[in-house]
């Protein structure tokens, strides 16, 4: 058990409230608030980095690194190159990318892209991975594992820094430098908000006319373009790296796009019922890597369903419209549109300084500060806010793979 008074797992959540059995690995103490999620977290965490896989061990730790590297997650790098090194890579890899061998440093587009801006994925980009001349080609099996690894750790870069997640102790704790914080001045109306939200619930439940598709239309397209407008925290400094980590990132000012700079566009539609994670991504991946793929879809379902029916201090709430809407809010970051959905819900449901933490998270989540965590949300428990962290993983992470999926299915036909 943690002990009170010791430092806990996280910066930003007392060690009072981390219940559970897990101490020294200090992202199951955090994901344990939650049992349901942790289990099938680790299962497909362990099928990608121990099981039978395309790629040696070495290779699947040092692109955990890349992946995390590009999130500057101290805490992933540090801990996959002690893994990296317990599962016999050459330790000249970690001197940087130029020791790393071309077939690896070929991935660091992608890499990339995919944390950033996976929209731009397109076949070219497997074309070329695949069809490398000089012996350094990827196989399709080999590419697919490292796709699935680099989306789960960017996805859990989020995870850790959005929750204040601390490097065990004895992986050589480097404080992170703090980022400036914006100005929120909501004052205390937050401190109605969960009452808010159980009276928007209603609201829309109570509500029953139909809205016309074009309608639905332009409420999606408004939405993407406010959350293309809403900063994120420090939007305007300069990106502060780790020594340690520099040396594994290419192009590191390359971003999520800072649509406040005048002529970037927000990310063109992607129509998530012409190509969706059930029956296409998912049955792709079927075809692919069957045992990951079955293990995603549980996750997606566990963490798409898990709730304990509260909201706050409130018991017995049908929260189910509150999960979609953080759901869809991050997906339509990365321009995904569900048809059937109305995206007014969103902005009935999050109100700006939840929507700036959670596009903080997903999108710079080296930014991501203590105040920026408090603020929102205030009457909330942890756990909820953990459990909130599980739903920006996984809609990022399905985001990031519908994109290259879909740009592999495109390579195939
Ligand atoms: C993310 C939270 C608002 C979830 C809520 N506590 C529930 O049990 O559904």
């Amino acid at each position: 058990m943690w002990r009170r008074g010791t430092r806990g797992p996280s910066a930003y959540i007392p060690v009072s409230q981390i219940t559970g059995p897990y101490v020294g690995d200090n992202i199951a103490a955090v994901m344990g608030l939650h049992p349901d999620y942790l289990h099938v977290f680790w299962k497909t965490q362990h099928q990608l980095l121990r099981m039978d896989g395309a790629l040696s061990l070495p290779e699947r730790h040092y692109v955990a690194i890349m992946a995390s590297a590009r999130h500057q997650c101290t805490y992933l790098v540090s801990l996959h190159s002690s893994c990296f090194l317990q599962v016999g890579g050459d330790p000249r890899w970690l001197e940087g990318f130029d020791a790393a061998p071309l077939k690896l440093r070929k991935l660091n587009d992608l890499n990339k892209i995919l944390a950033h801006r996976p929209w731009l994925i397109n076949k070219e980009h497997i074309e070329i991975l695949l069809s490398s001349q000089g012996g350094h080609s990827w196989s399709l099996a080999e590419l697919i594992h490292a796709l699935l690894l680099l989306t789960h750790f960017h996805a859990l870069s989020s995870f850790i820094l959005g929750c204040g997640i601390y490097l065990s102790e004895d992986n050589n704790a480097v404080p992170r430098p703090p980022s400036p914080d914006i100005p929120l001045n909501e004052g205390c109306s937050k401190l109605q908000e969960a009452e808010r939200v159980l009276a928007e619930i209603k609201k829309l439940d109570e509500e029953g006319e139909e809205t016309s598709q074009e309608e639905m239309e332009t409420r999606f397209e408004r939405e993407k373009r406010e959350c293309a407008m809403v900063p994120t925290n420090g939007d305007n400094s300069k990106a502060v790296c780790f020594p340690g980590i520099l040396h594994f990132l290419e192009d590191p000012g390359f971003g999520y796009i800072d649509f406040t700079r005048r002529g970037e566009q927000a990310p063109p539609t992607f129509r998530a019922h012409d190509y969706t994670w059930e029956d296409h991504g998912y049955s792709l991946l079927q075809r692919l890597n069957p045992e990951v793929g079955q293990l995603l879809d549980d996750k997606f379902q566990v963490a798409f369903n898990l709730t304990y029916h509260t909201c706050a201090t409130h018991s017995g709430v049908d929260t189910s419209k509150l999960r979609r809407a953080i759901w869809n809010y991050i997906q339509c970051i990365y321009g995904i549109r569900y048809d059937d959905y109305d995206y007014g819900e969103v902005n009935q449901l999050l109100e700006r300084s939840l929507k700036v933490y959670m596009k903080t998270v997903t999108c710079h989540p080296e930014r991501v500060t203590r105040l920026l965590y408090n603020d929102f949300w205030r009457q909330f428990k942890h756990s909820e806010k953990v459990h909130l962290n599980f739903l920006l993983l996984e809609a990022r992470l399905q985001a990031a793979l519908l994109y290259c999926l879909r740009a592999i299915t495109r390579f195939m036909t």
